[in-house]
């Protein structure tokens, strides 16, 4: 099976090649084993598995792909002496010599084939015991290969929302950062569709391995042009610096309306990072939201849900969109309401300091009592302007700070975030309006919310 001129099971079975030169015998395999999987008519993808299978001491593994190729391609020497050899190893020895005559027989090499047929003769008549040393029930996840720091708090384990899904294994407080890593691609989000393939191909072999295992919700679907597609769009995480991209472990993270984290891209270190955005329990499931926040906060649960079910494919079963009827309309009547806030946000003039920061209040106060812990900025950034302008310097230093701390809880130290708010938060007097009005004092206006 072709995809186009996307042939991803030819692409794996490349990288496989180049991870099988380098040694990587176990990346090697997946990527072969991947291959077959999306291309199950070709011999080529079992044949290599086979060897980098003998290489592992997967011997029956060996056996079981060498015996695919043959199906595909009954007379190919070198499944026939693989399988052969396989079987020398499980000591099945009749059945390896059979498969060595055969090689012989249709001109395989003598001095192998004489070889392996010495070697059986030899090992049947002195092996004392049927202990076989076959690695194939050896399941050992090949990716846990990142530096411990990289994956420690936290552990990927069936969900009960669908499939996989992260779990923390110790406490979070607000604020920590529970995960980061190089995501596996990354793409401006204007040229998503078209880079995607670029994306794709220029991956090394272990991250195409990661890719190909990443869950695929769109299979099969029509309007996708290759598989590669399907799984990037599963699992695209869209990143507030307007680039888009899918992690490994973060890709495992589900979704929910009222996430636990946020993800963030830190430009500087190329890194994809998710932070906690409230306690989280050891055993709790971590979640994380797909879209921007602006676009679950403030959306009644039948909009979160179609969007969540065209882009990704799924039904949202998270605990906000499975409340019970009438809590269910209370949490869309809210998220309407803070719509209507976000939207009153911009519109505030630098005199209408009272209702600028009532509104403020109103939305932080409704964000919480929604459970949703993400986003407060939305609402408080630019609160310090119209406290700076009428010279209540205490008001703007509290509303920046507001700001301030939510986004270095949010997107961490260093991030285009915190540093677009540190100046305000740090020298109010630096607003370029500060002072300009008459004197105003805003003091009776604060969140009962502590941030
Ligand atoms: C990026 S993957 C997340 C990890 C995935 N559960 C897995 O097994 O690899 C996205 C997929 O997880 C499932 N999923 C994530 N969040 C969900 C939710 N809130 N409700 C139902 N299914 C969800 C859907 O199958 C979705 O296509």
């Amino acid at each position: 099976m072709s995809e186009g001129c996307f042939d991803l099971a030819k692409l794996a079975k490349e990288k496989g090649n180049i991870a099988f030169k380098r040694k990587d015998y176990a990346i090697a395999r997946l990527l072969y084993t991947q291959a077959m999987e999306i291309d199950p008519s070709q011999y080529l993808y079992p044949l290599n598995s086979a060897i980098a299978n003998l290489k592992l001491e997967r011997w029956c593994d060996a056996e079981s792909d060498a015996t695919t190729a043959l199906k595909l391609a009954p007379d190919n020497l070198a499944a026939i002496f693989r399988r052969g050899l396989a079987r020398t190893e499980l000591h099945h020895w009749s059945l390896a010599r059979q498969d060595i005559q055969a090689f012989l027989d249709r001109g395989g090499s003598a001095t192998e084939g004489h070889v392996v047929l010495a070697a059986i003769t030899h090992l049947e008549a002195t092996s004392t015991t049927n202990l076989i040393n076959d690695r194939s029930s050896d399941s050992s996840e090949v990716f846990d290969n990142l530096p411990l720091d990289e994956i420690s708090g936290f552990a990927v384990r069936d969900s009960k929302i669908g499939g996989k899904g992260v779990f923390a294994t110790r406490e979070f407080k607000r604020g920590d950062m529970i995960l980061r890593e190089k995501p596996l691609t990354t793409m401006t989000k204007s040229s998503v569709f078209a880079d995607m393939e670029a994306g794709v191909r220029n991956m090394l072999p272990e991250n195409l391995a990661r890719f190909l295992s990443l869950h695929n919700a769109h299979t099969g679907d029509c309007e996708f042009p290759s598989r590669a597609a399907e799984i990037y769009t599963s699992n695209l995480l869209v990143f507030t610096n307007g680039t888009v991209g899918v992690g490994f472990r973060a890709s495992r993270i589900n979704h929910s309306c009222a996430p636990n984290v946020r993800h963030s891209f830190h430009s500087a270190t190329g890194e994809l990072r998710i932070y906690a955005l409230g306690p989280i329990r050891e055993g709790e499931e971590i979640f994380n939201m797909y879209f921007s926040g602006r676009y679950i906060y403030g959306v009644p649960r039948a909009v979160r849900q179609a969007e969540l079910r065209m882009v990704f494919n799924f039904t949202c079963a998270c605990a906000v969109c499975t409340l019970p009827t009438e809590a269910g309309q209370a949490s869309d009547a809210r998220r309407v309401r803070l719509a209507e806030l976000s939207d009153r946000i911009p519109q505030f003039g630098l005199t209408e300091g009272v209702q600028r920061l009532r509104t403020a209040v109103d939305g932080v106060h409704l964000l919480r009592e929604e459970g949703f812990l993400a986003d407060a900025d939305e609402f408080t950034r630019g609160a310090e302007v119209v406290c700076a302008y009428h010279s209540d310097w205490a008001s703007a230093k509290y509303w920046a700070g507001v700001t301030y701390r939510t986004r270095l809880d949010e997107f961490g130290e260093g991030s285009g975030q915190v540093e677009q708010v540190r100046e305000a938060f740090l020298e109010p007097k630096s607003i370029p309006t500060a002072g300009l009005g008459p004197q105003e004092d805003f003091g009776g206006i604060r969140l009962d919310w502590k941030a």
